[in-house]
C-alpha cells in the first residue's frame, strides 16, 4: 500500500494508459515510448475512446485533439459528465497554435496537454505526475468512502452519489434500481457467536454480495449496522429482483450456520425499488427500498420483496 507521506513511494509502472489518435503511426510512437512502464490500449476514433473508457476505466488518457466524427475535446467533455469516467485524468496530445486552443483544452477538462511533436522526456514526466496525483486521490477517497469492516462502500459514498445517479437517470431515461438488504435474525446471531464472529459473518455476506453485482457499473455499501444497499444503474425492476433473488439465494447457500435462526443458516431480506416505480408511488427510491424489506421481514425473511411473479402490468416497465 502506498503511503501519503512518502515512506513508500508510489510507482506508476503498470498503469493503464489510453492513446487515443486517428492516425496509427502517432499510436505506434507514443506505444514505443511508454509501453516499457505502462499497459497501452489504443483507440482510432472518438467512439472507440468513449466505449473503451467506460469498460475498462484506463487510469489516464492521451487524447489527440483533432480527428474526424467524435473530436478529442467532445470526448473529454463526455468523459468528464459521466460518473463512472469523470476522474480519470486526461491529457491532450496537440499541436497548440494559440491562447484559444490552448483555453478549448482546459475547458473541455484536460488536466494537461502535450504538444507535437511528442518529447518522450516531457511526456514520460508529465505522465508520472499525473498518475501520482490520480493514486494519491483515489488513495484518499478509500480512506473517506470505504466501510473499514466489510471493504464496500460507506454510508457517506451512497448518500453523496445516490443524487448524482437519479439526476443521471432523468437525464439519459433510464431507471436505477436499489435493494435494501438486512441480514436475519442478526442480533441473536452476536448473542449466540459474539461480535467477533458477527463481525465476520458482516464480511462474509458483504463478499457475497460484490460478487453477486456483476456489472462494474454496480456497486455496494454498507448502509447502517446489518443493512447493506446495492445500487444498480440502468437496471428496471425484473432486473433488480434478479440479481436480489441471487444474492438472497447466495447467501442461504454459503451455510454460515445460525443456530438461532429458523433458517438453520445465515440468510437475507431484501426490499427492491426503482427510481421510476418509487416515483410513481411518492415515495423517494430508498423510503420505497424500505418499505419492501419491511414486506420481505412480515412475509417470513429469506426472501425479496416484491417478487417476480408480482411483476404484472400493475408494475410500470422501465424506460428503454
Ligand atoms: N457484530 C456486529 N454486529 C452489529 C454491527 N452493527 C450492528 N450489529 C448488530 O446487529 C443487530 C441488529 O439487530 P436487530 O436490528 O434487532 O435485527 P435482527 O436481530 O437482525 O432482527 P431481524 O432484522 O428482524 O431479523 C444488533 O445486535 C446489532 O448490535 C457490527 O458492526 N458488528
Amino acid at each position: 500500500m502506498n503511503t501519503l507521506n512518502g515512506e513508500t513511494a508510489f510507482n506508476p509502472h503498470g498503469s493503464t494508459i489510453l492513446v487515443v489518435d486517428d492516425a496509427p503511426i502517432s499510436i505506434q510512437s507514443i506505444y514505443n515510448i511508454l509501453s516499457p512502464e505502462y499497459a497501452i490500449l489504443a483507440a482510432t476514433s472518438g467512439e472507440d475512446a468513449l466505449a473503451l473508457c467506460s469498460e475498462t476505466l484506463p487510469d489516464l488518457v492521451l487524447l489527440d485533439v483533432m480527428m474526424p466524427g467524435i473530436d478529442g475535446l467532445e470526448v473529454c467533455r463526455r468523459l468528464k459528465q459521466d460518473i463512472r469516467t469523470h476522474d480519470i485524468p486526461i491529457l491532450f496530445l496537440t499541436a497548440i497554435v494559440g491562447q484559444k486552443d490552448e483555453d478549448a483544452c482546459w475547458d473541455a477538462g484536460a488536466v494537461d496537454y502535450i504538444t507535437k511533436p511528442v518529447n518522450p522526456t516531457t511526456l514520460k514526466n508529465r505522465l508520472k505526475v499525473h498518475l501520482t496525483i490520480k493514486y494519491q486521490r483515489d488513495f484518499l477517497m478509500k480512506l473517506v468512502f470505504i466501510d473499514g469492516l466489510t471493504g464496500v462502500y460507506n454510508r457517506r459514498y451512497f448518500d453523496e452519489h445516490i443524487k448524482k445517479l437519479e439526476s443521471a437517470s432523468i437525464r439519459n431515461q433510464k431507471d436505477t434500481a436499489l435493494l435494501l438488504l438486512d441480514i436475519d435474525c442478526f442480533k441473536r446471531y452476536n448473542d449466540h457467536y459474539g461480535h467477533l464472529k458477527g463481525d465476520e459473518a458482516l464480511r462474509q455476506v458483504a463478499r457475497i454480495i460484490t460478487s453477486s453485482i456483476l456489472r462494474p457499473t454496480d456497486f455496494a455499501c454498507r448502509y447502517g449496522g446489518e443493512e447493506f444497499v446495492v445500487v444498480l444503474p440502468d437496471t428496471d425492476l425484473a432486473g433488480a429482483l434478479e440479481v436480489a433473488g441471487r444474492i438472497c439465494s447466495q447467501c442461504y447457500n454459503a451455510k454460515i450456520e445460525h443456530a438461532q435462526s429458523p433458517f438453520h443458516y445465515l440468510t437475507v431480506s431484501i426490499g427492491a425499488s426503482t427510481l421510476i416505480y418509487a416515483n410513481e408511488h411518492d415515495l423517494s427510491v430508498v423510503a420505497l427500498a424500505d418499505k419492501h424489506l419491511y414486506n420481505a421481514k412480515q412475509q417470513g425473511k429469506n426472501c425479496v420483496f416484491p417478487h417476480l411473479s408480482m411483476l404484472n402490468p400493475q408494475f410500470p416497465k422501465a424506460v428503454s
